[in-house]
């Protein structure tokens, strides 16, 4: 997906924009699902595309020099990273040096640069506008974040440049398995990758991704092919980390989207952290197969007792995902590496699995009769039958009497019986809940 990253020097309104633009404007905003604590970044559709967008601001330092300093580094990181950049001047201080200095780092870039001067807020304002041709810039964005005016022309140039959405590549029945490795800063990503590829020989060949810096790696075996999503991005080494991680969790969230397995590395010498729930979350509600990596298994005390803890701690930190399996490697050592493709396909064949709709409705009937619905609002739950809708991952539909009044644990207790009934414990399953079908192509 087309990264959008605004830029500008602190107080220009750069959140106040991603703000409006985000929440405020007639664009469908779709937050990125399990990552709502940090509202700096958000999937937008504006006129049939879709794109992302970043604030970086948020400047902490109170020490002006050092801000401006961050700003600028900002910048390069925007530059590096995003595939547009959307840089914002403000129209109440004036054409400030620093903005000068900003736009000359923009200009080294072939990347397309939207300039767009902000609290020009009613046409009287206007006129501040003309300093800002100083900049030499042929086309200038008039527009007030806090009121809302030009945004919608702004946006509507933009979207112009955004490559219209590829065909849905989802459902097509390629055998080829997909995967992104994701994680904190330092978990041993690249080092992963290195190690796998290095012990393939028969690499394919690099593909362009969606995005110019996007390559990913394709390679078989044992017949199997297999792409590395974002293979460059991954062994791309930020020298600024810290600032990086913004955009870095939005290259995360991107190559989630674009795979079918997402590998989620844990380092072993630090446990599981908040953040690696936090991108963990996003796989799930992207229903996206999932292998859990603890890497850097040959720094830590093997003390059995210990081990057992961390395994245990393991999973009940990632309670929500109880069909991950769960791997301990050395991605630095080649140790059990070996483990990951095998079990990566084991996933993905659960992944892609179909049930034959006598057995679902066998396996239906066999669960109702385990536990009975429940009555709710003094009505009895019933359920009619059942079909799978679709795979990857494999979804299920139940048609039932009062679709809405489902309870989660009773929701549970299915996906629990399906998951047995089926042998899928390795991926994630959906039900949806539908009303008696009326008649032939009705809902
Ligand atoms: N008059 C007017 N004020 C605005 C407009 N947009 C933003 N502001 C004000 O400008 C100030 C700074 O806005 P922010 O959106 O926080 O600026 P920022 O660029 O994100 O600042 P950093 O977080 O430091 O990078 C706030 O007081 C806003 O209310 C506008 O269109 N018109
Ligand atoms: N002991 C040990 N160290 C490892 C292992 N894997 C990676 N490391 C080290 O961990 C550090 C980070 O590894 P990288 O592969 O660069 O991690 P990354 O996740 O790609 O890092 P970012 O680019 O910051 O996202 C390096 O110093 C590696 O040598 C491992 O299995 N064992």
């Amino acid at each position: 997906m087309t990264l959008v990253a605004i830029v500008g020097r602190p107080n220009v309104g750069k959140s106040t924009l991603f703000n409006r633009i985000s929440r405020k404007t007639s664009a469908l905003v779709d937050d990125f699902p399990g990552v709502t604590r940090d509202r700096n970044y958000a999937q937008i559709t504006w006129e049939g595309k879709s794109f992302a967008f970043v604030d970086t601001g948020g400047y902490v330092s109170t020490d002006s020099s050092f801000i401006e300093k961050q700003a600028r580094e900002q910048v390069l990181l925007a530059l590096e990273e995003a595939d547009i950049i959307l840089f914002v001047a403000d129209a109440k201080t004036g054409l400030h040096p620093e903005d000068t200095l900003l736009v000359d780092i923009l200009r080294r870039t072939s990347k397309p640069i939207f300039y767009a001067v902000n609290k020009i807020d009613g046409p009287e304002q206007t006129r501040h506008l003309a300093e800002f041709y100083e900049l030499g810039i042929d086309r200038l964005y008039p527009i007030s974040s806090a009121h809302g005016f030009g945004i919608g022309e702004l946006m509507t140039d933009l979207a112009e440049l955004i490559p219209a959405p590829p065909e849905e590549v989802e459902e097509t029945e390629t055998n080829e398995i997909r995967i992104s490795i994701v994680g904190r800063p330092n978990v041993g990503k690249s080092t992963l990758v290195n190690q796998i590829l290095g012990t393939q020989r028969v690499i394919v060949s690099p593909i362009p991704g969606t995005t110019r810096d996007a390559v990913d790696t394709a390679f078989e075996r044992h017949g199997q092919r297999f792409v590395l999503i974002d293979t460059a991005g991954i062994r791309r080494k930020g020298k600024t980390r810290e600032k990086l991680e913004k955009i870095s969790i939005i290259k995360a969230l991107q190559s989630i989207e674009r795979s079918h397995i997402a590998i989620i590395l844990i380092d072993a010498t630090e446990g599981v952290t908040d953040q690696d729930l936090h991108i963990a979350g996003y796989i799930q509600d992207r229903a996206r197969g999932c292998v859990i990596g603890i890497n850097k298994w040959d720094a830590i005390d093997k003390d059995p007792k210990r081990t057992k803890r961390f395994m245990e701690e393991v999973r009940d930190r990632f309670r929500f995902f109880p069909f991950a399996p769960i791997l301990t490697f050395s991605a630095m050592t080649g140790k059990r590496v070996s483990k990951i493709l095998p079990t990566v396909s084991e996933v993905f064949a659960q992944y892609n699995q179909r049930i034959t709709t006598g057995i679902v409705n066998r396996a239906l009937e066999q669960s109702l009769q385990r536990h009975e619905p429940p009555m709710v609002g003094g009505r009895r739950l019933k359920f009619y039958y059942a079909t799978q809708a679709s795979v990857r991952p494999p979804t299920f539909v139940l048609f039932c009497n009062y679709p809405d009044l489902v309870h989660f644990s009773y929701e549970r207790f299915l996906t629990n019986q399906f998951r047995e009934a089926f042998n899928l414990d390795k991926t994630p399953i959906r039900l949806l809940f539908r009303g008696r079908q009326k008649g032939a192509g009705e809902e």
